[in-house]
């Protein structure tokens, strides 16, 4: 089984407070964005990785991806104001309608390979499909003044690689962009066309690094890792 990834880099890292586009930030031994790109290039199901990038960190990224090899080309984009104009511009560099492509944030380097495969798998068969954990805190919903509370067993943390048909996921994007709608997912456009989209029960480990408090989390999680490693 094959697919496309898109691998998101063009945003900015504000919440991260890092001075910096967080994909730059050392995670252990390498920059966060060599990690998630080693991801997609050590499997074999991935045929080209697409790497949306900032037009002003072009050179950089470039440089940072001849420093650190990932053994499959890198096809680099520049991305756009939103994520989700980001993830046009991926797309766009895609003529094959009826392949998958995996839209994924530079930001998760932990995702398995059990789950790329596990998605690449349904979304042969059913155009579309997501990673998501169940959700563990409750849920609240303010709105004005009334507080209330969602129903847990129905709550699922939304992640990345979201995968989709290349033909679906375009028409979803076409029709988000007709109608001014913008979403914090690819799965919600595509929701929004009527597709059923699957659900792949993910990893608590597969954490996107937003604040500085991820970092650490990230940190100890590849420590642990080398540990272990050095045991064995
Ligand atoms: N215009 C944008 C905005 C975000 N992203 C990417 O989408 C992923 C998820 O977004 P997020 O975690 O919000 O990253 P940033 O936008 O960089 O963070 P912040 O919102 O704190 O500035 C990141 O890998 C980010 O690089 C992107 O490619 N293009
Ligand atoms: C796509 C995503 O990672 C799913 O959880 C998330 O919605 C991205 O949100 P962000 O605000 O762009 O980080």
């Amino acid at each position: 089984m094959e697919y496309y990834a898109i691998v998101l880099a063009a945003g900015e890292g504000k919440r991260m407070n890092a001075g910096k586009n967080k994909q730059f930030i050392q995670v252990g031994k390498k920059p966060l964005v060599i990690h998630t790109l080693n991801v997609f290039a050590q499997d074999d199901w991935c045929k080209s990785i697409i790497l949306v990038i900032n037009s002003n960190e072009k050179k950089r990224m470039k440089e940072l991806i001849d420093n650190h090899p990932v053994g499959k080309s890198v096809i680099l984009v520049e991305g756009g104001k939103e994520r989700q104009d980001s993830v046009f511009h991926g797309l766009n560099c895609i003529d094959d309608p009826e392949g998958i492509v995996f839209i994924h944030d530079g930001a998760r380097p932990f995702v398995s390979r059990e789950n790329l495969h596990q998605l690449a798998t349904i979304t042969k068969e059913k155009k579309a499909a997501i990673l998501a954990v169940p959700v563990t805190d409750t849920i609240k919903q303010l709105k004005g003044e009334n507080l209330t509370t969602l129903k847990r067993e129905t709550l699922w943390a939304a992640q990345t690689p979201q995968a989709f048909r290349v033909d679906a996921i375009r028409a979803a994007h076409e029709k988000a962009a007709i109608e001014n709608y913008l979403g914090t997912d690819d799965s919600s456009l595509v929701e929004r066309l009527g597709y059923p989209v699957e659900i792949v029960k993910g990893s608590y480990d597969n954490i996107k690094l937003t604040t500085p408090e991820d970092l650490q989390r990230a940190q100890a999680f590849l420590k642990e890792k080398s540990d272990e490693r050095e045991k064995a």
